[in-house]
């Protein structure tokens, strides 16, 4: 099988400054794989990556999905806009049907299925603004069912979110593996990406490793990653490695 991406040499840029160097790595279709590393590693920069919303990239990014849906930090998502729980969650699938005005049976039947799978409902006319993280997870979770997609991205899902929610929506990642669908999450909770994510990829700027977690995971490999973030101070910026041109 395809993996969901390849990545060939990639080295991703802000400002000539490289935030990943020259990673190589496929990550499994229809797997769960966590993104893991140390604050300032270069998680959510290679997720942008693989979204291609990162503002330079050198190397290959092979994609073989069809339809992805992204979940940013939710620090990057403005909420002062007013608009309701219900709408929210509708426009995820706003690729179907285009508009409001060409909304079908079938797809508001579908928001209001998948606001009571996140365990929102009651709170479908409720202004986003008024709720708290853990219930705006929940809608925007929501609105990646209604986006119906083969490969999901998450940064981050459960920051700052309770025990409850967290537990309620990894039902919901866990029924996604279960449909085949492909994830990808940027997580920092050790214990749950052993629990819950068989496969892993452990950044530190560099790839330090990917594959199985458990082997992933290991000790030396989580000092060999410290190691590398604790000299990124002394080093910041610099990369000696020669680059490849963009494919
Ligand atoms: N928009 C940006 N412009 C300039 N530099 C950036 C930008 N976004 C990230 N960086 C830098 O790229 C590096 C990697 O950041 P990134 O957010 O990808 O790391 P991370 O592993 O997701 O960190 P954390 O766990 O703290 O969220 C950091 O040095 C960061 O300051």
């Amino acid at each position: 099988m395809n993996p969901a991406f390849r990545l060939v040499d990639v080295t991703v840029s802000y400002d000539r400054h490289p935030a990943v160097h020259h990673v190589s790595v496929d990550i499994p279709a229809e797997e769960m794989t966590a993104i893991v590393g140390p604050n300032g590693a270069g998680k959510s920069t290679l997720l942008k990556a693989l979204l291609g919303l990162a503002p330079r990239i050198e190397g290959r990014i092979e994609c073989h999905a069809q339809r992805i849906a992204y979940l940013p930090q939710q620090a990057e998502i403005d909420r002062s806009f007013p608009i309701s729980v219900f709408d929210t969650v509708l426009l995820g699938g706003w690729t179907r049907f285009g508009g409001f005005d060409a909304v079908t049976k079938t797809d508001l039947n579908d928001a209001w299925r998948a606001i009571e799978a996140v365990g929102l409902a009651g709170f479908e006319q409720r202004p986003i603004d008024t709720l708290s993280v853990g219930q705006f997870q929940r809608v925007l979770f929501a609105r990646l069912l209604l986006q119906d997609a083969d490969l999901v991205l998450l940064d981050e899902p459960f920051a700052a979110v309770d025990a409850k929610t967290v537990a309620d929506l990894m039902v919901v990642i866990r029924r996604w593996r279960a449909e085949k669908r492909t994830v990808v999450a940027v997580l920092h909770d050790f214990d749950q990406v052993r629990r819950e994510f068989p496969n892993s990829l452990l950044l530190a700027r560099e790839l330090v490793a990917s594959g199985p977690t458990e082997r992933v995971l290991s000790a030396e490999n989580l000092l060999r990653a410290r190691a590398m973030a604790e000299a990124w101070d002394e080093h910041a910026g610099a990369c000696d490695m020669p680059m490849r041109l963009s494919a």
